[in-house]
């Protein structure tokens, strides 16, 4: 799994709140050269081991003007750029025995596990950095200029990343539940007398510093998930 800065590099499997999980710690992306279907292999294998519900993570880049770095934004939709471009991991022959040629992507977030998060961050007293929006996937490894961050906030993206995407489609294309979130570890840069510039150590140390509350969300969502699960 990727081993680039940030990212362990590690498959650990266990038992978490009493429920098997796999756990990919670290992942693929298209700026370190593999090709997409390499990316996202990983969920079709969670998808054999029987694995129903996947969480993702990723650390992002906020172009909404309401974020603050440190906010977690729960994933509503994306927009999917290397998508628009033709670089989308179900391209190529479709294997009928993952899922339909044409997948359905209005669905793509899980909307009771949306609630199940506001629910359990609101019980744990993450109110105030918690928020929901819409992630958009580039290719990297280049952080964005001013103007890619305007039009990018102007088409209704509210944070800004190199990952994720790729993987959720392919998860929702072999019915996996999809459950997602964005760090805003740094304030995407609009405004030409600014003097922040996007860089990886910021990215870094703002995982750092909100990682524990984040293991906590999703180990507590994790616990709740059979309950809701049951009610489905
Ligand atoms: O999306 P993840 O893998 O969390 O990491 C994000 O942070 C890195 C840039 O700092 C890029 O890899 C970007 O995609
Ligand atoms: N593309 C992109 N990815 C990120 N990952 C963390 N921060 C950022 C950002 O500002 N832009």
């Amino acid at each position: 799994i990727g081993c680039l800065d940030g990212h362990a590099g590690r498959l650990v499997f266990g038992m978490l709140k009493g429920k098997p999980c796999v756990c990919m710690q670290g992942r693929f992306h298209l700026y370190e050269g593999y090709a997409i279907q390499k990316i996202t292999l990983p969920m079709r294998i969670f998808s054999l081991l029987g694995v129903e519900t996947v969480i993702l993570t990723n650390a992002a880049g906020g172009l909404n003007q309401d974020f603050k770095v440190g906010d977690i934004m729960i994933m509503k939709d994306h927009i999917n750029m290397p998508g628009f471009a033709g670089n989308n991991p179900l391209a190529g022959p479709n294997d009928d025995r993952f899922g339909v040629r044409f997948p359905c992507m209005s669905d793509a977030y899980d909307r009771e596990l949306q609630q199940l998060a506001v629910d359990v961050g609101q019980e744990l007293g993450y109110g105030d950095f918690l928020r929901e929006g819409v992630y958009c996937v580039l290719g990297g490894p280049s952080f964005e200029t001013i103007a890619e961050c305007r039009m990018l906030h102007n088409l209704g993206a509210d944070a800004v990343g190199m990952s994720t995407v790729h993987e959720v489609i392919v998860a929702r294309h072999c019915g996996m539940r999809v459950f997602a979130m964005s760090l805003i570890t740094n304030k995407s840069v609009m405004d030409y007398d600014s003097e922040e510039k996007a860089n990886h150590k910021e990215v870094l140390e703002t995982a750092q510093h909100r990682a524990v509350q984040l293991q906590k969300l999703v180990s507590t969502m994790v616990a709740r998930m059979e309950f809701n699960n049951t009610n489905a």
